[in-house]
């Protein structure tokens, strides 16, 4: 078998004669170069699976391979190394398409797991030709380009930050690129740091040695650990409270962490993904969100459509979530009328995909004959200024209390209702603080 060829180019001997030795004992064919130019003439006579390089060279600079690589030689993924801290220099790399950056001194286990990493990429995937475990439906243009994306994300490590209204399909979309890469085979540890109280936070992520404080009775593994060989996808990464995103900057630049009470940090080799419905660039503006955290996480950025900009992929989804519920409720014979089907195409879906699913859901159970009409849907019709105004809802004679709450009650489910039962959002769509709601959630007796 043919050995896989590599390039490694860095101008200081010592540093080249280190990198040969580990490839070469990774069982690689290693060519080395010391200048830009010798590195070009080298990838311009022969074909590569993988190129190294150090960021400064004497007729030159790393950067300027990693965009020779994109234009001419493009199936060679090159990582590059970085001085310790430059992380601007890194998320510039990235954002020029490298796979990957480690940085100086050079750590032989880490530059191990990166070339291991980059040499998967020329395997084939998915694993042994396997149908891919999910699914994106929808042949929109804008479905297609999205599709693009994550195919070329997923053959970098860069940090991908994926944004859109709730219910896109932005955890989707960060399963699919983490299954499309090389890390496939490892885990992918979704968390939603929206729903992880701020004083559990640092031990969820970090972990804890046992004994640092009351109530850690054993030492426990964090979730970025868990996520190890994996991806971790921080999901509601807008809200991360300000001492967290501290403690998360550092994990990212020095790819170390360290659990609560515990003296060392641990190496780690995890890919983050993170997603928001919020307008990240304005938190940062407002101060709610470090911006070297932003510009740490948002390296490459994935916009996810909200379904009413797609409608064209209505059908497909609508068929795709049919054929899931049919073995659910021992029914494959379910379908829409036409005019259910019109109704569907014509909604504005302020919750997207997740509300079509459970619009279907329920439509399901209470549609007779198998044919799901317009009435089974139960869409709710738009929110205008007129729809909550009171002068129209309050029946002569009714006393205003009781119809001021009946709106209340009404505002409060639909909210509840388009964020699927999410409490943090229904708050945020209603202008009011998450306490409060909770407050009106009993006062009105609605759960
Ligand atoms: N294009 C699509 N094809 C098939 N299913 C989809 C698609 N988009 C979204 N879905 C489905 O819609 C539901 C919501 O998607 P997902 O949880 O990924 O949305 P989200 O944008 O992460 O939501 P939130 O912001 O509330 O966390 C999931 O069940 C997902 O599988």
């Amino acid at each position: 078998m043919t050995k896989p060829r590599a390039l490694i180019v860095d101008d200081e001997p010592d540093i080249r004669e280190l990198l040969a030795i580990t490839l070469e004992r990774m069982n690689l064919e290693v060519t080395a170069a010391a200048t830009l130019e010798t590195a070009i003439h080298a990838l311009r006579s022969g074909s590569f699976d993988l190129c190294l390089t150090d960021m400064r060279l004497p007729d030159g600079d790393g950067l300027d391979l990693v965009q020779w690589i994109q234009t001419h030689a493009p199936q060679t993924p090159v990582a590059v190394i970085t001085a310790h801290g430059n992380v601007e220099t890194a998320v510039r790399a990235l954002k020029l398409g490298a796979f990957d950056f480690i940085s100086k001194p050079l750590d032989i286990a880490a530059l191990r797991k990166l070339i291991t990493a980059t040499l998967k990429l020329g395997e084939s995937s998915p694993k042994n030709g396997q149908p891919p475990r999910i699914k994106l439906s929808g042949q929109s243009r804008a479905m297609e380009q999205l599709r693009e994306m994550i195919a070329r994300v997923a053959r970098s490590q860069a940090p991908v930050h994926i944004y859109g209204e709730s219910g896109t399909g932005k955890e989707l979309v960060a399963h699919l690129i983490h299954d499309a890469g090389v890390r496939r085979d490892g885990p992918f540890v979704p968390v939603n740091c929206g729903a992880i109280p701020s004083e559990l936070m640092e031990s969820e992520l970090f972990g804890h040695k046992k004994g640092s404080f009351t109530g850690a009775i054993a030492d426990k593994q964090g979730l970025i650990q868990s996520a190890e060989g994996g991806t971790l996808f921080l999901d509601e990464i807008a809200d991360l409270p300000l001492h967290m995103q501290v403690k998360l900057l550092r994990v990212i630049q020095e790819k170390r962490v360290r659990p609560v009470g515990e003296s060392k940090e641990i190496p780690i080799d995890v890919r983050i993904l993170s997603a928001t419905h919020k307008n990240l660039a304005a938190q940062v503006a407002d101060g709610k969100f470090r911006e070297d955290l932003f510009y740490r996480i948002n390296v490459i950025e994935i916009r996810v459509p909200p379904l009413r900009e797609r409608r064209e992929d209505i059908d497909e989804l609508v068929q795709s979530i049919l054929a899931r519920l049919a073995p659910q409720i021992g029914n494959d014979a379910l379908h829409l009328t036409e005019a259910a089907r019109r109704a569907l195409r014509d909604y504005h879906f302020p919750g997207n995909v997740r509300e079509l699913e459970n619009v279907l859901e329920r439509a399901a159970t209470l549609c007779v004959n198998d044919a799901i009409d317009v009435g089974d849907l139960q869409l709710r019709p738009k929110v205008t200024q007129t729809d909550t105004s009171i002068s129209s809802t309050v029946a002569p004679g009714e006393p205003l209390g009781d119809a001021l709450e009946d709106i209340e009650r009404d505002a409060i489910v639909r909210a509840l209702e388009q964020t699927r039962y999410n409490k943090t959002k229904a708050a945020e769509l209603l202008g009011m603080t998450f306490r409060s709601l909770r407050y009106r959630i009993k006062k009105l007796g609605i759960e």
